[in-house]
């Protein structure tokens, strides 16, 4: 059985539709690249997943279990998380109690601890500056709290809305690098929404192409990169621009 399926699902915002026919599978241990331009349903199709917008057609399931009409908190509670867009890190909260936030629905309490330790191992800089206000780290050191905040609910399926998203080159690769150890050490599941086609397929695994709410492309992300696919969802038809 799959990790997860996507069937048939639509999502819509009052009267402007954001998904429709959207179909596929994620297998377990999978890296899946949500990629596509503004505007094609990226993050709807992630926040329809983790339930915090309701469908309008078809099923989502992890495992088997049917996710459509069930809480964000009850779809946490099967093993998925979603570390936004944008990060949102409390900033008047320390790194420590940024981690801690999380860890409400968990009733493992005393491996909570091991937990934030394991995490400060995977992100050194966290540790060093635990007791920092979150509004002081560098985007990049928030984009890894966000990371580690979505870990403390120790996940199986872990959903990343634009890790990249106003980040310098750097540390975008410093990010990426420490998504690809920690699934290789946990054994994560991971779907990342990823406007760079060119980004997903150097960090490598597999993409689905959004365009206008539909799925234009599904494949290995880097048989994408050169694709007259790609540069149809970016810039329509006709035009040759290289779509990065
Ligand atoms: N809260 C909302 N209310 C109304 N329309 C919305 C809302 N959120 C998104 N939309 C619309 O739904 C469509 C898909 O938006 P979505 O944000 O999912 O796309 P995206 O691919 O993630 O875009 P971006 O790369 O700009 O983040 C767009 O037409 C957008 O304008």
């Amino acid at each position: 059985m799959s990790k997860l399926g996507v069937f048939d699902v639509a999502v819509r915002y009052g009267k402007v539709p954001a998904l429709s026919d959207v179909s596929f599978t994620v297998q377990e241990g999978e890296r899946l690249f949500i990629s596509g331009p503004n505007g094609a349903g990226k993050s709807s199709l992630l926040k329809a997943i983790c339930g915090a917008v309701a469908t309008t057609h078809g099923r989502i399931e992890v495992e088997g279990d049917v996710l459509n009409g069930r809480s964000p908190e009850a779809i946490a509670r099967l093993g998925l998380t979603m570390v936004p867009e944008g990060r949102e890190v409390f900033g008047t909260l320390t790194v420590e109690e940024n981690l801690r936030v999380g860890t409400g629905i968990r009733k493992d309490k005393a491996a909570i601890e091991t937990d934030i330790d394991g995490i400060y191992q995977s992100f050194p800089i966290l540790g060093e500056r635990r007791h920092a206000n979150a509004g002081a780290l560098s985007g990049g050191q928030q984009q890894m709290l966000a990371i580690g905040r979505g870990l403390m609910t120790n996940p199986k399926l872990m959903m990343v809305d634009e890790p990249s998203l106003g980040l310098a080159p750097n540390i975008v690769d410093q990010v990426y690098e420490t998504l690809v150890n920690l699934q290789a050490e946990r054994g994560l599941t991971l779907i990342i929404v990823e406007q760079s086609s060119a980004r997903a397929a150097r960090v490598g695994g597999r993409m689905v192409l959004l365009r206008g709410g539909h799925v234009a492309g599904d494949g290995d992300a880097a048989g994408f990169a050169e694709s007259d696919l790609l540069k149809e969802a970016y810039f329509g038809q006709n035009q040759s621009e290289d779509a990065t």
